[in-house]
């Protein structure tokens, strides 16, 4: 599947397939084509080529529409509409909406239902955001970087939130964020996009598994340091740092012994490593 614009394009060849129930994280640079992956899969856009699929259905069909809820970066509310407004708005909009759960999200955050959208901070703007995709009741929700804006605090509450409310409910939800520290317990899938095409796919404790990351005295002899016995196909990444190398290694049947320190990665150092790897998705094997 594949989505081009004027400049060149936006995705490419990306195939791939997200588990149902899971949180996936969603992440790349900016400008990797998260945001367009966002609008394909709720049929905002069309794909350039080949074929994306939401529970089977053509995103943008009433079908998909009505499984799906997306909450964009920019959270678009009517600042003029009160809390209450907002909510009974969802339910005119929805035909199977929870105003329960919904009313619950938002008083959960002392939300007065008579405050105006548009005096509402940054996180209560947020907790309305989420009241509203979750009283849809949807069986797919699309987070693209909802807690940009927030502080510390505030992000750990919302995504308290929406892990509580996927526990309960079992929805399926990708979420898009630069934070990577934030996404080890909340998420159990990875999505990661680099210039358009699949650079990483898979569950995030099976990636962390299959990986390692080694620390050695580097070896003069070869230009990254790394013995020469080690297969370069594996290695993601390698710096040396003075006297040291320090390299993130997949799959990797080279067992090295004492005094390499060699420890499975966490999920933010094997997210930054592929970040940072310049390989091309096959040689770094990207479905892991
Ligand atoms: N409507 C559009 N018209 C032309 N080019 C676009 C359009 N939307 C996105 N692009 C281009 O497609 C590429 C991917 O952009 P996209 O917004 O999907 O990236 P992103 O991963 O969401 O980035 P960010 O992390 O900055 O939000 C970029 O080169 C962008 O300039």
């Amino acid at each position: 599947m594949g989505r081009r614009f004027r400049g060149g394009w936006a995705l490419r060849d990306c195939d791939f397939a997200l588990p149902a129930g899971r949180i996936t994280a969603l992440v790349g640079p900016n400008g990797a084509g998260k945001s367009t992956l966002f609008h394909l899969a709720t049929g905002l856009l069309r794909p350039t080529s080949g074929d994306l699929r939401v529970f089977g259905a053509e995103p943008g069909s009433q079908a998909a529409r009505d499984r799906t809820a997306f909450l964009a970066q920019d959270k678009p509310l009517y600042p003029r509409f009160t809390v209450d407004e907002t909510l009974r708005f969802g339910r005119e909009l929805n035909g199977d909406w929870d105003h329960a759960s919904a009313e619950r999200i938002v008083r959960a955050g002392n939300i007065p239902l008579d405050a105006r959208v548009g005096a509402l901070s940054p996180g209560q703007a947020t907790r309305v955001a989420l009241a509203l995709a979750f009283g849809k009741r949807p069986d797919l929700l699309l987070l693209d970087e909802p807690l940009a804006d927030l502080d510390p605090l505030v992000r750990i509450e919302a995504m308290g939130l929406v892990m509580a409310e996927v526990a309960d409910r079992g929805t399926t939800v990708v979420m898009s964020s630069h934070v990577l520290s934030e996404l080890e317990n909340a998420c159990d899938h990875v999505l990661l996009l680099k210039q358009g095409a699949v650079r990483l796919d898979g569950d995030t404790q099976r990636l962390c598994d299959t990986h390692v990351r080694v620390t050695g005295l580097a070896d003069p002899a070869t230009d990254d340091g790394l013995p020469p016995d080690v297969d370069r196909a594996t290695v993601v990444e390698a710096a040396v740092t003075g006297r040291q190398v320090h390299a993130l290694l997949r799959h990797s049947d080279w067992s090295p012994a004492e005094p390499w320190i060699v420890e499975n990665p966490s999920l933010e150092d094997l997210l930054l490593a592929y970040l940072r790897s310049d390989q091309p998705a096959e040689a770094a094997g990207a479905a892991a």
